[in-house]
């Protein structure tokens, strides 16, 4: 039976549950469930804290897991990406208090808390900075104001924590996140682990298309099919009026207006986009 790690808090938590149900798995009965046994798939699923999830799977107790590549980098276990997943994205970085041009060679001998040790000590030790490094859980934001450290390393997304706190951040980005499906690095990818990736990998897809409809004068067709060239070659259907034709193709979801606008200013009529909820490409 496979042997799936899932973050069971935090935030990649939801996001996780959802995409795994979408693929056709089974979910949580209680949010304190710590396993969940889908026999019908053949899989047992552990809640883990996400910064233990690749501990775990490192040390091949666990088959796959599901985790973000900052904590995978920072826990210095090895694992590897079998799958990204698009969500989850962030920006690990340093920042300091703001009314200050910030430098990285500033933090030279400075106080720093992170809760990613590794990830600061391996970014400073190749910039060959010395600074005092202080391990935190979380809020790290505070820390500077409550007088513990002089600047931070931590996951930044909207940067809103980073305002509320009138912190900065400075250098380059230290490590650009997302959440990602691992297995045990070196470790043979078993049919099993394919079947879980595939179908988590349907999921991704399909949330970056849409599958667009439209009907097209026949004399506007050959314009339109290369707006919608859809992934191999569009479906053209014939309608009940012999001067029109059906088109059905998936578009980039990111592009999706934009397509819309050109094939309504070309002359399509009923242009309409549906989600397409998983897939196999
Ligand atoms: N605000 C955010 N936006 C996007 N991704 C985020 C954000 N905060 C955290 N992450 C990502 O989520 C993962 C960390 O999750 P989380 O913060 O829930 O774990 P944790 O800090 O170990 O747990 P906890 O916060 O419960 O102590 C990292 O991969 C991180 O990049
Ligand atoms: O840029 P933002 O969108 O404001 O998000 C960044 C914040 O989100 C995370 O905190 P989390 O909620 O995981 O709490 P924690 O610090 O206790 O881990 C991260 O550690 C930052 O504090
Ligand atoms: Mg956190």
């Amino acid at each position: 039976m496979l042997r799936v790690a899932v973050p069971n808090k935090g935030a990649l938590a939801e996001k996780s549950a959802e995409m795994l149900a979408e693929a056709g798995y089974r979910g949580r009965h209680e949010s304190r469930d710590l396993t969940v046994l889908d026999v019908a798939n053949d899989v047992e699923f552990f809640f883990l804290r996400p910064k233990d999830i690749a501990i775990y799977v490192g040390s091949g107790q666990l088959d796959l897991g599901i985790t973000g590549l900052d904590l995978a980098r920072d826990s210095g276990a090895g694992v590897e990406p079998t799958l990204e997943l698009g969500f989850g994205g962030s920006n690990f970085r340093y920042a300091g208090p703001a009314g200050r041009d910030w430098k990285v060679e500033d933090l030279q001998g400075m106080r720093l808390a992170t809760a990613y040790p590794r990830l600061v000590v391996d970014d400073l030790s190749k910039r060959g900075i010395e600074a005092d490094v202080i391990r935190l859980d979380g809020a790290v934001e505070i820390s500077v104001q409550l007088g513990v450290a002089d600047v931070i390393a931590d996951v930044v997304g909207s940067g809103r924590t980073l305002r509320q706190h009138n912190l900065v951040a400075f250098g380059d980005v230290i490590c650009k996140s997302e959440a990602i499906l691992v297995q045990r690095e070196g470790s043979e990818l078993t049919p099993a682990k394919a079947q879980l990736t595939a179908r988590l990998r349907g999921v991704v897809l399909a949330q970056q298309y849409l599958m667009l409809d439209y009907d097209c004068p026949k004399a506007l067709l050959d314009q339109a099919l290369k707006t919608t060239p859809g992934l191999e070659s569009p479906t053209v259907a014939p309608l009940a009026d012999e001067n029109w034709a059906a088109v059905r193709a998936m578009v980039s979801r990111k592009e999706a207006n934009n397509i819309m606008d050109e094939l309504s200013a070309l002359g399509a009529k009923a242009i309409l986009a549906s989600d397409i909820r998983s897939c196999r490409l």
